[in-house]
């Protein structure tokens, strides 16, 4: 019997490949074939979805040289901040479930451990994997596994960020043996800013890289290494002159020896310094010059467009994307109301983390150069710098996403709520993010915000909403938050309430019970309670405040032993529906009325928001399911 003809796999090397571990037995050119083959997977996979593309196109060869040098079965490999990790991904075993990156139950965008061994630790967040590959080096040592050789891979953009610094000055007193290879192309999401972005500009074109390293050390070299004091000054002198001619001197200072920079595209030479740097005691730091978006024209030309770009057809090396269709984001209309108080108040400034492009905040960087601060991905200096301004009479948007606001929480402690300084917090990407998954799901800002005292914290429900709290909230002489999903805004009709600190606006009223909704989950909310006409007569509330929370709306909704369900897309611990439960209690009320819909006190995975939502109720059908419930405990009694 003839035997089906196995298709010839599209990428053979990679379908081949069962072990990263195999490749450092592969030539020069079957490794640079492999690389072939995994740029075109990455091609491939953009043509279905949105994911990271220009950063995973830039370190296929250095991915390759690490896999190649290393055994990270063994020793041990750190990608900072995760998102360049799709190359990682398809050489350590995944090139089969690749398909499915992304999606739900599907691999995720980042590293994952419940993947792979070769990933340590799940991350998304920027800045610390020199801390942790440190952390891994001195465990080992301490476990007597000093054989582990330990690499941290870290971008140019998330190199500026505090906690880098806290390590390098943690690795360079233990001086244990690790490689830290920069990852410099250049790029964070945008252009990169500040002093360390001019420092690598300067370090790349010094005489190492311009080839004319060679000939200064081969001088240097022939001075004698040992020998009576003034010899060895003079030693200590070229180790001098050369870290100063050929840069790095930063690192030097810091006991920390620097390497480069050299050619990040090119294997054999990868690999040979990273054997160099294998030999190297102490830690090392491998200054590596890459390009972002390396292998496809278009996105190496505009890194920017290509980090995370939408779903695109190459048409001859010409990207067409889909147009995206349907209403705006929330994001837009917090742009457009950050422009417009900008305009209209020359105290109000912005300041951006390195996510000058998520907050589609460009237009206000042109408009307002001299009031747009973009800081690097440094959010905790973000928050204390904003407070400084604030300090002076100036009027502070902080436009940070709801996740990364995380590494400022001392800062909005210490300098914005103890100080009671107006800094206005916008809080973009407050609920489930989606295909990003649980790094980046913005969904504990309601109850880590609300701790802090003086802190007046709101939500829109709909996108006219949006200006009209930012209004207030400049207007407000206190600290202010405002949060908002990755998601269209809804557009109501409905002329907005004043926007009154600590009130909230009843949407319709209902006789059998309340839907009290704080922020976008106020769609699905009206929604459910028109699915439900006819049935059970349904009130809805949008909260627009958690805090101060509206008692006055908290006991009307109770009134009558009505239920009321709460909604929020946020964690239940300590959210909206918290709040409005001590409301209640502090009223004296009664809670057995009440139920609250919001996400669990789990990490939610990846996947399209929608569902995600779905999934656990936050849906207009789900809210239908818990009113029902309600009123039928209700109506027992
Ligand atoms: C704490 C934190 N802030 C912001 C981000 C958003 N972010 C993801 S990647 C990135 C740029 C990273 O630049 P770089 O490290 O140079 O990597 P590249 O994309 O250039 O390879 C930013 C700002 C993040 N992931 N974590
Ligand atoms: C890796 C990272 O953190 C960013 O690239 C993030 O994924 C951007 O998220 P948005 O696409 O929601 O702006
Ligand atoms: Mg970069």
């Amino acid at each position: 019997m003839s035997h089906p003809i196995e298709p010839t796999p599209r990428h053979p090397l990679l379908a081949s490949l069962s072990d990263a571990r195999e490749l450092s037995a592969m030539s020069a050119e079957t490794l640079a074939d492999v690389a072939v083959e995994i740029r075109d997977v990455l091609c491939n996979l953009l043509a279905t979805r949105t994911a990271h593309f220009a950063s995973n196109l830039g370190v296929v060869e250095l991915c390759l040289a690490l896999h190649a040098e290393f055994d990270f079965l063994t020793d041990r490999l750190i990608w900072d901040t995760g998102h360049q990790i799709y190359p990682h991904k398809l050489i350590t075993g995944r090139y089969s479930q690749f398909e499915s990156i992304r999606t739900r139950g599907g691999l995720m965008g980042y590293p994952n451990p419940h993947e792979s061994d070769y990933d340590l630790f799940m991350t998304g967040h920027a800045g610390s994997s020199v801390s942790t590959a440190v952390g891994l080096r001195s465990g080992d040592i301490l476990r007597d596994q000093r054989e582990r050789r330990t690499v941290a891979v870290i971008g140019d953009g998330a190199f500026p960020s505090g906690i880098v610094f806290e390590a390098l000055n943690n690795a360079g007193e233990l001086g244990q043996d690790m490689t830290i290879v920069l990852n410099d192309n250049k790029m964070s999401i945008c252009h990169r800013t500040g002093a360390v972005a001019s420092y690598l500009d300067r370090l790349r074109n010094n005489p190492f890289y311009t080839g004319l390293k060679t000939e200064v050390v081969r001088l240097l070299d022939h001075v004698p290494m040992f020998g009576d004091p003034a010899e060895r000054l003079l030693a200590q002198m070229k180790e001098g002159v050369k870290a100063g001619l050929l840069g790095g001197m930063l690192f030097e200072e810091l006991d920390i020896r620097y390497i480069g920079p050299i050619d990040g595209h090119n294997i054999p030479l990868l690999r040979k310094y990273l054997q160099l740097c294998k030999e190297t005691s102490g830690p090392v730091l491998l200054h590596v010059v890459t390009e972002k978006g390396h292998g496809y024209k278009p996105a190496a030309e505009d890194p920017v467009f290509f980090h995370t770009p939408p779903a695109f057809e190459d048409r001859g090396g010409t990207p067409v994307t889909r147009r995206s269709e349907g209403r705006p984001p929330y994001t837009t209309h917090a742009r457009d109301a950050i422009g417009e108080a900008m305009k209209s108040d020359p105290r109000v400034t912005v300041i951006t983390a390195a996510m000058c492009q998520g907050n589609k905040l460009e237009p206000v960087r042109e408009k307002f150069p001299d009031r747009f601060f973009d800081v690097g991905i440094c959010e905790s200096h973000a928050v204390a710098f904003a407070a400084g301004q604030c300090k002076t009479g100036m009027r502070p948007i902080v436009d940070i996403y709801s996740t990364f606001l995380q590494r400022s929480y001392d800062q909005i402690f210490q300098e914005v709520s103890l100080q009671d300084l107006p800094v206005v917090f916008m809080m973009d990407r407050a609920g489930l993010t989606g295909p990003d998954g649980p790094t980046h799901h913005g969904v504990y800002d309601i109850g880590y915000m609300r701790l802090f005292p003086n802190l007046a914290l709101m939500a829109p429900g709909y996108a006219a909403e949006l200006p009209l709290m930012l209004q207030a909230a400049l207007a407000h002489l206190h600290p202010t938050g405002i949060r908002y999903p990755k998601a269209s805004a809804l557009e109501l009709k409905h002329v907005p309430a004043p926007i009154e600190i600590g009130k909230s606006e009843w949407i319709r009223h209902g006789e059998d019970g309340t839907i009290v909704a704080y922020g976008a989950m106020l769609e699905q909310a009206i929604a459910a309670a028109e699915k439900l006409d006819g049935e059970l007569s349904v009130g809805v509330v949008n909260a627009r405040f958690v805090k101060p929370i509206d008692h006055d709306m908290v006991r009307h909704s109770l009134e009558g032993g009505k239920f009321v369900v709460t909604l929020e897309e946020g964690t239940i611990v300590g959210g909206f529906g918290s709040a409005f439960l001590e409301s209640a209690v502090d009223q004296g009320l009664d809670t057995r009325l009440i139920r609250r819909l919001a996400l669990p006190d789990e990490f939610i995975e990846h996947g399209d928001r929608t569902d995600l939502l779905s999934d656990q109720h936050l849906s207009a059908d789900g809210i239908v399911g818990v009113c029902r419930q309600s009123a039928a405990r209700v109506s027992v009694g």
